[in-house]
Parts: C-alpha cells; sequence; structure tokens
C-alpha cells in the first residue's frame, strides 16, 4: 500500500462522516455557496502576473513538520501582498494539518485572489464543500481516478463555478484528462516515493493538451526553477514548502518574486 493508498482509504472514511454530521442541504446554505468565484486561468493570463501559486501547508508526509507556528491569516495575506497569483490551502488535516477553518480564513482575508482547496478529492459530497468553503478551485489527483470518476467530479465543480486543476505526474495519466478541465498540474513530486524531479515537468508538459493552463507542482525552490520551467511553456508554479519552511514565509515569498 503507497502513502496515496492510506490517504484515500483514510479519506473515504473522513467523507463517510462528514455525510453523516452535515447534509448536502446543509452545506448549500452556507453563504459562500452563492458566491462568485475567481478564475486562476484568469489571474495567470494577466500581463505581468508572476505565475506563483503559494501553499499554506503547515506539515505534510514526506516532510514531517514543517512550520507549527504559521497563522492563515497572515501568511496568506503576506503571500497576495508579495504578489502571488494564487493561493492553495490544504484542508486534509491527518496528513498535512490542514483545515476548513484554514479555507474560510485565508478567504476572508483574501476576497480577490483566486484559493485552490487541496485535498484528496474522491467524491462528489467533497466539491460541495469545496464551494461551501469558500474555494475558487479544486484538484483533483489523476492517480487517484478513473476516467470517468474525473469528469463526473469535473463536471459538478464546473456546474458550481469552481475551476478544475487536475494533477498528473505520468504519461498514462494524461490519457484521464477531458476537455472541461481548466488546468493542468504536473506534479514534480512521485506521490508514491516522494521522489522529486522537475523534469518531470519539461517531460510531462510536451505531451499535454495546447488547450490547457500548464502548472508545475512541487520542490521549485529557485528563480532558475521558474525561468527554465517558462521556458518550456509552464504559466503557473506552485509553491509551498519553500517559502512555509522559513520563519516568515510571506516575507520569503516577497522575496522570491522581488527576484524573478
Ligand atoms: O511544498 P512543495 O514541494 O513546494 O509542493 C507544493 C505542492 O505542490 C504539494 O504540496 C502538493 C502537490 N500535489 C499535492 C497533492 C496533495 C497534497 C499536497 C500536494
Amino acid at each position: 500500500m503507497t502513502i496515496l493508498d492510506e490517504i484515500n482509504a483514510n479519506k473515504r472514511r473522513e467523507v463517510a462522516e462528514a455525510k453523516e454530521k452535515i447534509s448536502l442541504d446543509d452545506l448549500k446554505k452556507s453563504p459562500f455557496f452563492s458566491r462568485r468565484t475567481i478564475s486562476l486561468k484568469a489571474a495567470l493570463h494577466k500581463s505581468g502576473s508572476s505565475g506563483i501559486i503559494a501553499e499554506f501547508k503547515t506539515k505534510s508526509p514526506s516532510k514531517g513538520v514543517i512550520n507549527e507556528n504559521a497563522e492563515v491569516t497572515e501568511v496568506t495575506s503576506g503571500y497576495v501582498a508579495a504578489g502571488v497569483c494564487g493561493l492553495s490551502v490544504l484542508t486534509d488535516r491527518n496528513y498535512f494539518g490542514g483545515s476548513f477553518e484554514n479555507l474560510a480564513k485565508a478567504r476572508f482575508a483574501n476576497p480577490a485572489t483566486p484559493i485552490l482547496r487541496k485535498d484528496f478529492m474522491l467524491d462528489p459530497y467533497q466539491v460541495y464543500e469545496a464551494k461551501a468553503h469558500g474555494a475558487d478551485l479544486i484538484l483533483l489527483i489523476a492517480a487517484s481516478l478513473s476516467k470517468e470518476e474525473m469528469l463526473k467530479l469535473t463536471e459538478l465543480a464546473k456546474e458550481l463555478g469552481l475551476e478544475v486543476l487536475v494533477e498528473v505526474h505520468t504519461q498514462e495519466e494524461i490519457e484521464k484528462l477531458n476537455p472541461l478541465v481548466d488546468l493542468v498540474g504536473v506534479n514534480n513530486r512521485n506521490l508514491k516515493t516522494f521522489e522529486v524531479d522537475v523534469e518531470t515537468s519539461v517531460r510531462l508538459g510536451k505531451l499535454l493538451p495546447e488547450s490547457m493552463v500548464r502548472i508545475s507542482e512541487s520542490g521549485l525552490s529557485s528563480v532558475e526553477n521558474i525561468r527554465y520551467l517558462r521556458k518550456a511553456g509552464f504559466e503557473g508554479f506552485l509553491m509551498g514548502e519553500n517559502f512555509m519552511k522559513t520563519d516568515d514565509p510571506a516575507k520569503a515569498c516577497a522575496e522570491f518574486i522581488k527576484n524573478l
């Protein structure tokens, strides 16, 4: 059993419990549910955009505790002041130390910035949850879903006004994409072995449909990484640990963007 299998099994249990506690109708009553969402795709296409999507992540299975003291409102609003195009907020608690509270806090603090609900999405209920807690887009991990499941979740997300970022790590996973998908993220980290290789983006980037916005995810730590990936056709760069591991993630992000 890989870590991804373990996380997904745990997620299925969590979702079953959540459904017992909060009905779909209750989720739809959230004030966020009628909110107009903000497009990450449009933010990335704006002229002069930094392309940086900064993540709030306090721990991970690959790195353990990354930052115990970071406060979500302070860090995410600092990221936005630094010039990021979008935010990614982990909502998985067990493995990544995330929460819906964090997502909602990031939402309140940053009303004009697209926010990704970063979690392991397996069930349509979670798409409603994302909308109800203030997200603008969701992540679908191709390794965890069949092509049919991915299409169903994508259709639902689009119906709710959410954008969809599909994460791929292998050539076979690219086959699971469908034309409704807005953005494709190539994860440089193998979620099964935790190995990181930026060349994964370059290699798979060449095989992605032209219509989809390309994002390179994970293990990015230098301005050279970003320049190199831009040349390879990437417009978005999802960065977590490089900022979160410092005492002042927002400051680290501001310095990084200044040097781009
Ligand atoms: O902290 P990093 O190496 O900059 O990576 C950020 C992001 O790409 C990573 O957290 C991530 C990519 N795909 C995921 C899926 C689930 C949880 C987390 C992730």
